[in-house]
């Protein structure tokens, strides 16, 4: 099947469909008892991220229980630092640790952005499999973490709870703080570039920490940072679609929206379907937003939360998605409840 014909891309189009296509973030994860038993064969996250046949299958292993229309690509935003020469690691039950940025001389040890593609292979590799691998009519996923995202870990060397390392460093030394968002800005753009060479049908930007920006700054470090990788990727591959995630943006994501041109925007559970439908619905695709502990609570909850988002972006290009990741305390039995909701059979 060509690209274009695939249900995720038609929505993306501009087509409202009935069903709409439906995937989850996180859909390969922890929930997932193949999962643990791949990922603990790899011996850990990172090993599976660089383990192409691996990825793949991990990546594969959710399409086998669910009709899902889309794949995303099982891999790590935090991969483009490590391919920059940041040390990365991951503590067990506590997440990401890294070597931190605090200096323009620690900027110095970085590595020019062409090098990101030695480390960054294997990604590609997985991509390749997917494509030859996945049902003909699943669309393929890739992704990076947005700039200012994956600077808040490059900087503190860890996640944060509200991201003070990073917006420190931004107005404590901000040309350290600019030529960092450069770097990561130009590195994401052409990792993004080889993910759609080796397979990669829609691209997506995953702006976690886009909340925590101060508002006088979304525009500089969230929306200008987004336009520019997607001008270059849009340069190059015309006719591939992004989907932004400026997670807890709220009414900015009407700015977002309009400058960067996304064809789908990802809303978090704090929006309010109604408002997404009647104020985003008109300019883009929007995508989300269950909220992921109905996947763990089940029951009609679940049921009657999936008929109102239905509902409520019924005629509309719309994309059903969860707010957040799926948890690993979600039962898989709930997923199949989701979707039969979602499509009545
Ligand atoms: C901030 C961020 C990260 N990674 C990501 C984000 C942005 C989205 C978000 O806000 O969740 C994005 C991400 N991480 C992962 C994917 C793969 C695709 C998918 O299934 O959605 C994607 C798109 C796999 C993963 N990334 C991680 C796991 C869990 C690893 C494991 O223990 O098996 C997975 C499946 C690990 C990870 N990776 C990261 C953290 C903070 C953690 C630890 C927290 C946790 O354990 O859930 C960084």
């Amino acid at each position: 099947m060509k690209s274009e014909d695939k249900r995720l891309l038609r929505a993306l189009a501009g087509e409202a469909l009935d069903p709409p296509p439906a995937w989850m973030m996180r859909q390969a994860g922890r929930y997932l008892p193949e999962y643990r038993q791949t990922r603990e064969k790899a011996g850990s996250f990172l090993e599976l991220c660089y383990s192409p046949e691996l990825a793949a299958e991990v990546t594969l292993q959710p399409l086998r229980r669910y009709d899902f229309d889309a794949a995303i690509l099982f891999a790590d935003i935090l991969l483009v630092p490590q391919a920059l020469g940041a040390d990365l690691w991951f503590v067990t039950g506590e997440g990401p640790r890294l070597s931190t940025i605090a200096s323009s001389a620690d900027l110095q040890r970085l590595k020019p952005v062409d090098a990101i593609h030695d480390t960054l292979g294997p990604v590609y590799e997985t991509l390749r499999i997917l494509r030859e691998s996945l049902p003909e009519e699943t669309a393929l996923i890739g992704f990076a973490g947005a700039p200012w995202t994956v600077a808040t870990y490059m900087i503190a060397g860890q996640g944060t709870k509200d991201q003070a390392p990073a917006r420190q460093l931004m107005y404590s030394d901000p040309k350290t703080f600019d030529a960092l968002m450069n770097l990561i800005t130009d590195a994401t753009a052409q990792y993004l570039c080889r993910q759609i060479e080796a397979g990669a049908e829609v691209i997506k930007l995953f702006d976690s920490w886009a909340g925590a920006l101060p508002g006088a700054l979304f525009d500089k470090y969230a929306t200008a940072p987004a336009k520019r990788i997607l001008d270059i990727v849009r340069a190059r591959y015309p006719g591939v679609p992004a989907i932004g995630f400026p997670r807890q943006a709220g009414e900015k994501l009407l700015d977002f929206v309009d400058a960067t041109g996304v064809a789908g925007c990802a809303i978090d559970t704090s929006v309010r379907p109604e408002w997404a439908a009647r104020e985003l619905s008109p300019r883009t695709c929007v995508q989300g937003n269950l909220d992921p502990a109905l996947l763990v609570t089940g029951g009609d909850m679940l049921l009657k939360s999936v008929d109102n988002l239905k509902n409520a972006f019924a005629g509309q290009p719309y994309i059903f998605n969860l707010g957040h990741g799926i948890t690993p305390d979600a039962d898989p039995a709930n997923v199949n409840l989701m979707l039969k909701a979602l499509r009545g059979r």
